[in-house]
């Protein structure tokens, strides 16, 4: 049975899961939800999910919400000939799911409260407060890559997938500095890939733009 991926290209989280599924190959049935339209608030979307987000997977009836959960289910269920993109080994895994829960909590927490701020309170861009929250997001990433490749080790994981999707939606609105060599050069590295291209690119320019076009109204007001 075809899974059902209940998302939007523009959300981030969104965005971690459909370039899981490119570099799994993984074929799914697309429903589009739009939360700025309330989709996600609706009685029959709420039943499956009480926690109104996006994304979501049903698989053969089995119904899976959060971007994290998922991209491990889809890993272990589907990934079998690229496992280390979830390591089994009890420490590189612990690693990956330390930067995952990270991702979901401070990074996902500072996109999502300038989004907000942006989209609903009129604010033209970030202020400065966080503005230090997200340079601190970039200080730490760039030490958990100051001596590997990949943010959880040598190897492409799915945390990097997780984060890239919340990265490059931030470093849209705040630029991530130079002097973040090691995150400078995994962003521009990841950004190379075909997964990234297809799965990532899309939705992120879309966000970007209606983003800008925010901005640009809110500082005119
Ligand atoms: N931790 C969740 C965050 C998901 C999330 O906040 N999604 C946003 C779109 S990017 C959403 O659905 N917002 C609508 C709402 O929370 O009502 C995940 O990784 O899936």
């Amino acid at each position: 049975m075809t899974i059902k991926l209940y998302s939007h290209p523009t959300s981030p989280a969104g965005r971690a899961v459909f370039m899981l599924t490119e570099i799994l190959n993984l074929k799914y049935e697309l429903i589009e939800v739009n939360t700025l339209a309330g989709d996600n608030r609706k009685p029959e979307y709420l039943e499956k999910n009480p926690n109104h987000t996006i994304p979501m997977i049903e698989d053969d009836g089995f119904i899976l919400i959060d971007s994290h959960a998922i991209l491990t289910y889809l890993v272990e269920k589907y990934g079998a000939k690229q496992a280390q993109l979830y390591p089994k080994d009890l420490q590189l895994r612990s690693i990956v799911h330390q930067r995952l829960f990270y991702d979901a909590s401070a990074i996902t927490s500072i996109l999502i409260t300038i989004f907000i701020e942006i989209a609903r309170h009129n604010a033209s861009g970030p202020n400065e407060e966080q503005l230090e929250k997200v340079n601190d997001v970039y200080n730490i990433l760039d030490k958990y890559l100051s001596k590997n490749d990949y943010v959880a080790g040598d190897q492409l994981t799915i945390a990097d997938i997780s984060c890239v999707a919340n990265i490059s939606t931030l470093a849209d609105i705040s630029p991530i500095d130079p002097k973040h060599k090691k995150l400078t050069a995994w962003h521009n590295r990841l950004q190379n890939e075909e997964w990234y291209k297809k799965g990532n690119l899309p939705g992120l320019t879309a966000i970007s733009q209606i983003l800008k076009s925010l901005m640009e109204k809110n500082s005119k007001a």
